[in-house]
């Protein structure tokens, strides 16, 4: 089955695709990728959702609570950053803002004066590099074959850096079963004691919470959505009822069974 993701190739989204299926088709951003799966053009997707250094990844998170969607299957992958020139000698680093953010103590140390380029991927900063000699790029030191020499690896901050992707799918995949589910959970309401009663929920039927990010909901300043991963899966009682309640919560907005699914760790 045909996977969408982020390209070009060499990305560390499509190394996670590749966990899904070999065929590998790229988009230029997250918000593009979601479009092809919401739209049916596709029927898989894989884009990244949070990063253990730098966070959740925002751009996904709105627009996966835009999109009619399925979650089926969360992915997750150790990211090691090397930095590929065509020689020692560039001033300008270029990556992903993500990958720039992960590695920002190695390049405030070692060069605290060179210009840092946001560009729409890793695997982009690299084709930067590839073009011009004055440029660097980070991403994965694969991507050095050809005239590109690998100046630095491992030059994230911490070693234990990860990326967690979702693979995303059409309304009709979405399943109950898995050991966890996301909802994404909008209560269009504002009163003390709110978050608490949508935590109460899991907590009374003890599930364990494994995240829960508040996005601006858009309509107005301090109005959020929330996206809650949980660990159970829809199909137990205890899930149903602690949506039952969410639901009830939430009489005036809405909320989103984005589905269950398991977890997978793939090493490359
Ligand atoms: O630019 C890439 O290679 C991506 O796949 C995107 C992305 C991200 O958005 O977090 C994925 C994994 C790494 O955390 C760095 C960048």
């Amino acid at each position: 089955m045909q996977v969408v993701t982020l390209g070009p190739a060499g990305t560390y989204s499509h190394r996670a695709a590749r966990a899904v299926d070999d065929d590998v088709v790229f988009r230029e951003s997250v918000s593009a990728i979601v479009a092809a799966v919401d739209s049916g053009e596709h029927e898989r997707g894989v884009v990244p959702i949070e990063n253990s250094i730098e966070g959740s990844v925002t751009e996904t998170l709105d627009a996966i609570a835009d999109a009619e969607i399925a979650v089926t299957q969360e992915v997750i992958t150790p990211i090691r950053h090397a930095l590929l020139a065509q020689s020692p000698n560039f001033e300008t680093i270029a990556s992903h803002s993500q990958a720039l953010a992960q590695c920002r103590a190695y390049i405030e140390r070692e060069y605290p004066d060179h210009d840092l380029e946001a560009v729409t991927s890793t695997a982009a900063g690299v084709e930067r590099a590839r073009e011009d000699p004055t440029v660097a790029g980070i991403g994965h030191p694969d991507n050095a074959a050809g005239d590109l020499t690998v100046v630095a690896e491992d030059i994230q901050d911490r070693s234990s850096n990860a990326t967690r992707f979702f693979v995303v799918a059409p309304v009709s995949a979405r399943s109950a079963g898995g050991g966890k589910s996301t909802v994404v959970v909008y209560p269009n309401a504002n009163y003390p004691g709110l978050l608490l009663e949508l935590l109460e929920a899991f907590a009374d039927r003890d599930i364990n919470l494994s995240r829960i990010e508040s996005r601006p909901s858009g309509n107005r300043l301090g109005d959020y959505l929330f996206h809650i991963d949980f660990e159970a899966g829809l199909y137990e009682d205890r899930a149903q009822a602690a949506l039952d309640d969410i639901e009830t919560i939430a009489a005036d907005g809405w909320v989103k069974r984005l589905g269950s699914y398991d977890k997978r760790h793939v090493l490359y």
